[in-house]
């Protein structure tokens, strides 16, 4: 399976509209891939947080019509990052789209957890509550959002619904880039899964971007890594290494649930 993870740069000298064109063009270059990977909240970027309000779009705005025509254009899987959704009844969220490769909408996904502790995204934004997992021919997409990637119990849902490859669009920072890849390797190696991490370029709202996107197989070995640039990171793998490492090595069996917590 081909996968191409596209590591876009999201700068203050590019307008919204300018940059959807280009992404678009960039999904279309990407022929041949099964699935193409998109960041989070690209088009504004994900510490821009006086734009949201105004950039917010209804979740079948521009971008997702942009997404959709790019997605059956080029016949592929399409996990298209995320958009400041602005919902019916005002609220915003932080919402993937997941387009199959006739242009349908296969998943929407709002992010659980909201980055900002007590400002930004976490104010400005709703959370969402429902877990996402997509079905591809050959493998199960599991799909979290950047914050959510500290949150393993989010992930080990995911993989009880049947994921297989965790998908993780973001915008992570450069002063906390060593967590990233942490991050990205411990979620494959406990969940003995692929992750598919897909951040941003460039700097926006003063936040340079970590860059560094990162495909992370079900051992915990790194089969791709992005520099620090805006890149198209392409990486085949074998999505029944899932299942051959969950058989080989047996740890998700050994699980102990509901454990008790101290007496003190
Ligand atoms: N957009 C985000 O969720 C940023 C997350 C982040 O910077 C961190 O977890 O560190």
């Amino acid at each position: 399976m081909r996968a191409s993870l596209i590591q876009i740069a999201v700068n203050e000298d590019e307008t919204v509209e300018a940059r959807r064109l280009r992404v678009a063009s960039l999904v279309r270059q990407q022929e041949g891939a099964d699935l193409v990977v998109l960041p989070e909240l690209w088009t504004t970027g994900a510490f821009a947080f006086e734009e949201f309000g105004a950039e917010a779009e209804a979740l079948r705005g521009p971008t997702f019509e942009a997404m959709a025509k790019a997605a059956s254009d080029t016949g592929v899987w399409l996990h298209a990052g995320s958009v400041p959704e602005r919902a019916a009844d005002g609220q915003l969220y932080n919402t993937s789209l997941l387009f199959s490769p006739s242009g349908d909408l296969a998943a929407a996904y709002r992010k659980i957890h909201r980055f900002g502790f007590d400002k930004g995204e976490a104010v400005l934004m709703g959370a969402g509550h429902e877990l996402v997992t997509v079905r591809l021919p050959r493998t199960t997409l599991g799909v979290a959002t950047c914050y959510d990637l500290r949150f393993p119990e989010l992930f080990r849902g995911l993989v009880d619904a049947g994921a297989e490859t965790l998908v993780v669009p973001a915008g992570w920072p450069e002063r906390r880039r060593s967590h990233w890849t942490l991050l990205a390797r411990a979620r494959a190696v406990e969940n003995q899964a692929f992750v598919l991490a897909c951040g941003t370029a460039g700097t926006h709202a003063g936040v340079p971007q970590a860059g560094h996107s990162i495909v992370v197989d079900p051992w915990g070995e790194v089969l791709a890594e992005a520099g620090p640039d805006e890149e198209v990171l392409t990486v085949e793998f074998d999505p029944a290494k899932v299942a051959k490492t969950r058989e080989q090595f047996p740890a998700l069996k050994d699980r102990v649930l509901g454990l008790e917590p101290p007496r003190r």
